[in-house]
């Protein structure tokens, strides 16, 4: 039977500061505000002969990397289907329920997600980790991103089966 091991990366300084609001429906919105996000990580990968399985300073390379392209910025839902985005020169325009919203373009990053929810950013870094470890020996990586202590969402990625 294969020997798989489970790494576990939680460190302090993968964490990225923004700015967002949650889209609760088409009408109803949070107001914009921001939070201290930290990520971490959970990587299975098997066992080598000699008790090593996965360098865990390459995935804590990437991750500080992933967050620190997050960090310090606003940002905005592109794929919502409730509100739409537009650039006009220096700025994106927001429609949202009757009212517009404008952000300047270099402190905001549009992401191809639904809703700026802790459960979106976690499959949007997960897909950006996954997409860097191509051709790696791993089994399955889950990533969390928490909007605070307290409150976290995950997202899975598994090994297709041969
Ligand atoms: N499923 C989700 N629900 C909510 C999310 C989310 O990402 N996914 N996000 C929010 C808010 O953006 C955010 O959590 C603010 O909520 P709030 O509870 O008002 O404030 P704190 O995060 O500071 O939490 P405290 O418990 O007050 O410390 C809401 N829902």
């Amino acid at each position: 039977m294969e020997r798989l091991t489970t790494l576990h990366i939680d460190k302090e300084s993968h964490k990225f500061s923004a700015a967002h609001y949650t889209i609760f429906s088409a009408s109803e919105r949070e107001r914009l505000h921001g939070h201290n996000y930290s990520v971490s990580a959970r990587i299975v990968a098997p066992m080598g002969d000699n008790g090593f399985s996965a360098d865990y300073n390459v995935y804590k390379r990437r991750i500080k990397q992933l967050c620190d392209e997050l960090d310090e910025y606003m940002l905005l839902a592109g794929d919502s289907p409730h509100q739409q985005i537009g650039e006009e020169g220096d700025y994106y325009r927001v429609r949202f329920a009757g009212e517009q919203m404008l952000f300047l373009r270099s402190d905001t990053l549009v992401l191809p997600i639904r809703n700026a929810t802790v459960e979106e950013f976690s499959h949007y870094l997960l897909g950006r980790l996954v997409e860097r470890s191509r051709g790696e020996d791993l089994r399955e990586i889950e990533l969390g991103v928490a909007s605070g202590p307290g409150q976290r969402g995950s997202a899975r990625w598994q090994c297709a089966p041969d």
